[in-house]
């Protein structure tokens, strides 16, 4: 069924079926116009209108589609918990005054063999990038970048974009699409943008949401410690992994040590902190021509964050 919404002074086209999105989809096809993708679980901010002004300024129809993948979801994560603020979405698109189409599948339409959390219990169909989706992120997401590249799977092919726009914060991810796209020979041009951050450098991401004020004020550590790191590389051309990051560890646990003394009441603990190689993303000794992704998670209580800094190189 297709709705179509007036929200203040632009329609935007809502979409909740895979078949009324592709009858859409097919007029779209015979205009000759380029369609722009940009994938979310929602809750949007800047960080995903930043993509979808980027994606309106190569292509004609703009396609946005929200959907929280219970796939990349382990079950000791938050998928039931995690921020689904639909209203204020559509209104922020709404804003935008540039997107055609809001793509917000079901579940069930998008998993038809249902999708237990336990990979072990799944049927159907999957998509892995071997070689790229078990370190890092992946170390403690197991199933993280599998459910990643079946969803997108999914909906490029049903979306069928001519070019899609991708956030360099999930940076891991980034590299894991783009080598996805070309080994099942999609044709689509992949496109990634800067991460916007709040002013104090918290990059912004959906999960913010779960910090309360203490925890917001600590939550810059892993942004800290990154720029202490470009700094080192930067101002005194360190190029050798030790030296890059133990200012970074050695902020990182600073913190950590007065946040337990102050006893607010909730930990932070690292879970890790890498130099890797931007291609075969393994981690690196030194930093070499090729450049690198220096990125890392910081838990803040039971709140994971991400965040990156890019070194000589892009995604
Ligand atoms: N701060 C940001 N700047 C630019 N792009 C971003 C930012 N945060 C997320 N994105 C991008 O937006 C797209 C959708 O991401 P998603 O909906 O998961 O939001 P998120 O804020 O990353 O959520 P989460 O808190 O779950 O990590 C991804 O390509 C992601 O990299
Ligand atoms: C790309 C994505 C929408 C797939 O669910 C998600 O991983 C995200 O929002 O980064
Ligand atoms: N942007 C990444 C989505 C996730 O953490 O599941």
């Amino acid at each position: 069924m297709m709705n179509k919404m007036t929200l203040s002074d632009t329609q935007i086209q809502i979409f909740e079926n895979i078949f009324s999105f592709r009858n859409w989809r097919r007029k779209i096809g015979s205009e000759n116009k380029l369609v722009g993708f940009v994938p979310t679980m929602g809750c949007l901010h800047e960080g995903h209108l930043s993509l979808i002004k980027q994606a309106n300024q190569y292509c004609q129809i703009i396609v946005i589609s929200i959907f929280v993948n219970p796939a990349q979801f382990a079950p000791s994560e938050d998928l039931d918990k995690y921020p689904r603020t639909l209203s204020d979405d559509l209104d922020k698109l709404s804003s935008l005054k540039c997107v055609d189409a809001v793509f917000l599948p079901k579940v069930e339409e998008i998993y038809p063999a249902g999708i237990p959390l336990e990979i072990e219990e799944q049927q159907g169909t999957f998509v892995e990038v071997k070689g790229k989706s078990h370190q890092m992120e992946g170390k403690t997401r197991p199933g993280f970048f599998r459910g990643v590249a079946t969803v997108c799977t999914k909906l490029f092919n049903i979306v069928q974009p001519d070019n899609v726009f991708f956030g360099q914060k999930d940076a891991q991810q980034c590299v894991i699409i783009r080598n996805m796209i070309r080994d099942l020979h999609f044709p689509i041009e992949m496109h990634v943008g800067d991460i916007v951050r709040e002013k104090d450098g918290l990059a912004m991401s959906s999960r913010n949401k779960y910090l309360t004020p203490e925890m917001r004020k600590v939550a810059i550590t892993l942004h800290q410690s990154l720029i202490e790191t470009k700094k080192a590389f930067e101002n005194n051309n360190i190029k050798d992994r030790k030296n890059l990051l133990d200012p970074a560890f050695e902020l990182i646990e600073r913190v950590t040590k007065e946040n337990e003394a102050q006893k607010l009441g909730f930990s932070i603990k690292l879970d890790y902190l890498s130099l890797a190689d931007p291609d075969t993303l393994e981690e690196i000794d030194k930093i070499k021509e090729k450049g690198a992704i220096l990125s890392g998670a910081l838990y803040v209580g039971s709140t994971r964050l991400i965040d990156n800094i890019l070194f000589n190189c892009k995604l």
